[in-house]
């Protein structure tokens, strides 16, 4: 199963800009979690601290009892292997054809022999949809099929974490929802905790079993889907609905009277709909984390406001019969 990760009290700067400060978050072992945000609002560079590049002012993140901050740099070295990232662009070699790609890090970080390498860059390829396509070159693919080979690659070294940096960007529509179901269906399989940023608001409603958004220097919330997806919190509700009524404005922040203003000229706000979760494709294994994500996100309902608590409930009810929130059982 995948691991935890803990961050606390983590806080970052570059020169007199602080990125954000004092983010504390769990990510809950084999779940699929999500960080929204504006651009530019530090979720890279998130991702970039989770796995030691770059250090943060303060703060720690914790992977299995090692502190990802202040560990020496082989105890460094040992926890990178236990992450798989998939960086925005898939970050392959031009000169490499996806085979050699996809087996480069078992070469580099591995001994196993070439017979060994080829069963698993060959395995992983299978698993993301590329078998047949070993010999081409990343510039003769589409942008799907070079994501997909980004992850084949991410997926080689069994990590236990997966770091998704916009697994959807530039993704034609059709594309995207094969990709969303592929994260799910990995998961499914390998029960691996996955980190996804993310800007596209179907992938934030679909696919993370948890939900978290970065909004003026800090991480505004992060938790259950259901929470996030029903807040009433202005910037949380302006994002994952993709209105532009709100405090986030164009290139900066809008002030907050113009925020307010559109935000009462908002007709009354209807019942806010939980989208299901994307669950595994046929013949695809059940994923254990949502049976295990049930039982934590209930054991913390009384960490929520009542209203809140009510429509977690909802959404955990729903999702039990395989509806919509609100409909007959
Ligand atoms: N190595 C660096 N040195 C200085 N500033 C940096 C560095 N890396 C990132 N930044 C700054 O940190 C801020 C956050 O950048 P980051 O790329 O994490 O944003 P983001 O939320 O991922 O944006 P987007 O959604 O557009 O990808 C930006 O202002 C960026 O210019």
């Amino acid at each position: 199963m995948g691991v935890e990760v803990g961050v606390r009290g983590l806080t970052k700067s570059f020169g007199q800009r602080t990125v954000w400060s004092d983010v504390s978050l769990t990510l809950p072992p084999g779940e699929v979690s999500a960080i929204l945000g504006p651009s530019g609002t530090g979720k890279s560079v998130f991702l970039k601290l989770l796995i030691g590049l770059l250090e943060p002012d303060r703060g720690s993140v914790l992977v299995d009892g090692t502190d990802v901050c202040s560990c020496s740099e082989r105890e460094l070295y040992a926890i990178r292997k236990r992450f798989g990232v998939l960086f925005q662009d898939g970050a392959l070699f031009g000169s490499m054809n996806l085979f050699d790609n996809v087996a480069f890090p078992l070469r580099e970080h591995t001994r196993k022999s070439e017979a060994e390498v080829r069963r698993i860059a060959l395995e992983k390829m299978e698993l993301v949809g590329l078998s047949g396509a070993e010999h081409k070159l990343p510039g003769e693919l589409s942008g799907g099929m070079r994501k997909r080979a980004g992850l084949a690659r991410a997926l080689v070294l069994d990590p236990e974490v997966i770091l998704c940096d916009e697994p959807d960007s530039g993704l034609d529509p059709v594309r995207t929802a094969y990709l969303s179901q592929l994260l799910i269906d990995l998961n499914a399989h390998l029960d691996t905790t996955i980190l996804l940023v993310t800007h596209n608001i179907e992938v934030a409603r679909t696919v993370p079993d948890n939900l978290g958004l970065f909004f003026r220097g800090r991480l505004v919330l992060f938790g259950p889907r259901e929470v996030l997806l029903t807040s009433d919190e202005p910037v949380i509700d302006q994002f994952v609905n993709g209105r532009r009524a709100g405090p986030i404005g164009m290139s900066e922040e809008k002030d907050a009277a113009t925020a307010a203003a559109e935000l009462a000229a908002l007709p009354a706000a209807a019942p806010r709909e939980i989208t299901p979760q994307l669950t595994p494709s046929p013949g695809v294994p059940e994923r254990t984390a949502v049976r295990r994500r049930t039982e934590r996100v209930r054991a913390s309902l009384d960490t929520w406001p009542a209203p809140v608590r009510e429509r977690v409930l909802a959404g955990l009810r729903a999702e039990q019969r395989g509806g919509r929130p609100g409909e007959p059982a």
